[in-house]
C-alpha cells in the first residue's frame, strides 16, 4: 500500500518512524511547511522517544530512511499535492488543520484513494473508533476520522461500563502539553493555552465530550469532560467518575476490565495493579492502561483511572487503521 503523510509534527513523525519499518507499506511521500533539513533533524532526534534506530539521510530533496526513499513535499495547500501522480492509496492527514469534509476532501480531489485524519474533526466526517465501530462504514468511506487520543482512551471504557449501566460520566484527562499551547506566556484565543506550558497545571477545553456523544447517542447530555494540561512532554492519565444506575463494587469493575484486557480488547486495553507513573507507559501501544489499584467506589459512584501514551498509543490505533485499509476493508 502506498502511503503519504501530510503534517510531520509529533504524530506525523512518529507514524513515519513506525511506517518505514512496516512490511507491506511503501511510504511514498511526506509533506510539511517546515524545511527538509529541519524535518530530517527532527526525525533523527526525538526528545520523547530518543534517537531513530535507523539512519536518516537527505538526497535530492528526498529522505532515505530504513532502505526506503521518501519524497519530501513542501506544499501548504492539499489540493496541489501530487497524490494522483504518486498513486497514493492512503493519506494520513496529521496537520490538525484540515478537519472539515470540504478541507480534508482536497486530498481525495488531488488523487488520494483514502484519507484518515489524526483527530476527531468536524461532524461531517464519520467518526470511527478502532475496535468499537470501525466496520460501521457508510457514506464517505474514503474519508474517516479515527478520533483523537482521549476519545480512543474513553470509548471502550464507557462502552464496557455501559454494560453494567451508566447514568452519567465526568472525565478529566490529565494530559502532557502539546504544540497547541505556548511555551512562555503569550496571547492565545483560549487564554489559558497562552500560559507557559511547563510551568503550570492548565485546564483547557477540548471537543472530547462532543466526540463521545456522537458515539454514545443515548448518553447525550450525560458526558462532561475537561482536560488539564500538566508539565510533562508526554503521557496522560484519564480520570473517569461514573454515576452508575445501581451500586457496584470496585472488585466487580476491575474484573470487567481485567477480562476485557485478556480477551476482546487485549490490544486496546491493558489492566494493571502495579504502582505506575506516567513515564512507565511511554511507548505503550494500548489506548487505555487501567490502573485497578486506583479504582474506588462509593455507592453508585465509580472512580476509574487509565493511563495512555497520547502519541505512541494513539499512533498504534492509526496503524491498526493502516492495516484495515491495506486489507481492503475500508
Ligand atoms: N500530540 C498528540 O498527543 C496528539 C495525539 C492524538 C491526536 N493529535 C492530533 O494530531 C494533529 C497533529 O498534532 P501534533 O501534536 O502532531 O501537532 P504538531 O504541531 O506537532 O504538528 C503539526 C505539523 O503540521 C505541519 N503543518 C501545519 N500546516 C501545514 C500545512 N498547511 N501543510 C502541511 N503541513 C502543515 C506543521 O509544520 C507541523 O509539523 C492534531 O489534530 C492533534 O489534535 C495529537
Amino acid at each position: 500500500m502506498r502511503i503519504a503523510i501530510n503534517g510531520m509534527g509529533r504524530i506525523g513523525r512518529l507514524l513515519f518512524r513506525r511506517l518505514v519499518m512496516m512490511p507491506g507499506v511503501e511510504l511514498v511521500a511526506v509533506n510539511d511547511i517546515m524545511e527538509l533539513h529541519q524535518l530530517a533533524y527532527l526525525l533523527r532526534y526525538d526528545s520523547v522517544y530518543g534517537p531513530a534506530t535507523f539512519e536518516i539521510a537527505v538526497e535530492n530533496n528526498e529522505l532515505i530512511a530504513a532502505g526506503q526513499t521518501i519524497r519530501f513535499l513542501h506544499e501548504p495547500a492539499p489540493a496541489k499535492l501530487p497524490w494522483k501522480a504518486l498513486q497514493v492509496d492512503l493519506v494520513l492527514e496529521c496537520t490538525g488543520k484540515f478537519l472539515t469534509k470540504a478541507l480534508a476532501s482536497q486530498h481525495l480531489e488531488a488523487g488520494a484513494g483514502n484519507v484518515i485524519l489524526s483527530t476527531t474533526g468536524a461532524e461531517d466526517i464519520p467518526l470511527r473508533i478502532y475496535g468499537f465501530n470501525q466496520h460501521q462504514l457508510n457514506g464517505d468511506k474514503h474519508l474517516i476520522s479515527p478520533g483523537g487520543c482521549m476519545t480512543n482512551c474513553s470509548t471502550h471504557l464507557i462502552y464496557l461500563m455501559q454494560s453494567i449501566g451508566i447514568e452519567s460520566v465526568h472525565i478529566n484527562v490529565l494530559h502532557s502539553y502539546t504544540s497547541r499551547q505556548e511555551l512562555v506566556d503569550g496571547p492565545h484565543k483560549d487564554l489559558r493555552r497562552g500560559r507557559a506550558a511547563a510551568e503550570s497545571i492548565i485546564p483547557v477545553s477540548v471537543d472530547l465530550g462532543q466526540s463521545l456523544e456522537r458515539l454514545f447517542v443515548l448518553l447525550k447530555g450525560c458526558i462532561y469532560t475537561i482536560t488539564t494540561r500538566v508539565p510533562v512532554a508526554n503521557g496522560a492519565l484519564a480520570n473517569f467518575v461514573f454515576q452508575m444506575k445501581e451500586a457496584v463494587t470496585a472488585a466487580q469493575v476491575n474484573e470487567l476490565f481485567k477480562q476485557a484486557a485478556k480477551r476482546e480488547y487485549k490490544d486496546i486495553i491493558q489492566y494493571t495493579e502495579d504502582p505506575l507513573v506516567s513515564l512507565d507507559i511511554k511507548g505503550n501501544s494500548h489506548s487505555a492502561i487501567i490502573d485497578g489499584s486506583l479504582t474506588t467506589v462509593t455507592g453508585r459512584t465509580v472512580n476509574l483511572m487509565a493511563f495512555f501514551d497520547n502519541e505512541y498509543g494513539y499512533t498504534s490505533r492509526v496503524i491498526d487503521w493502516v492495516r484495515f485499509v491495506g486489507a481492503g476493508k475500508l
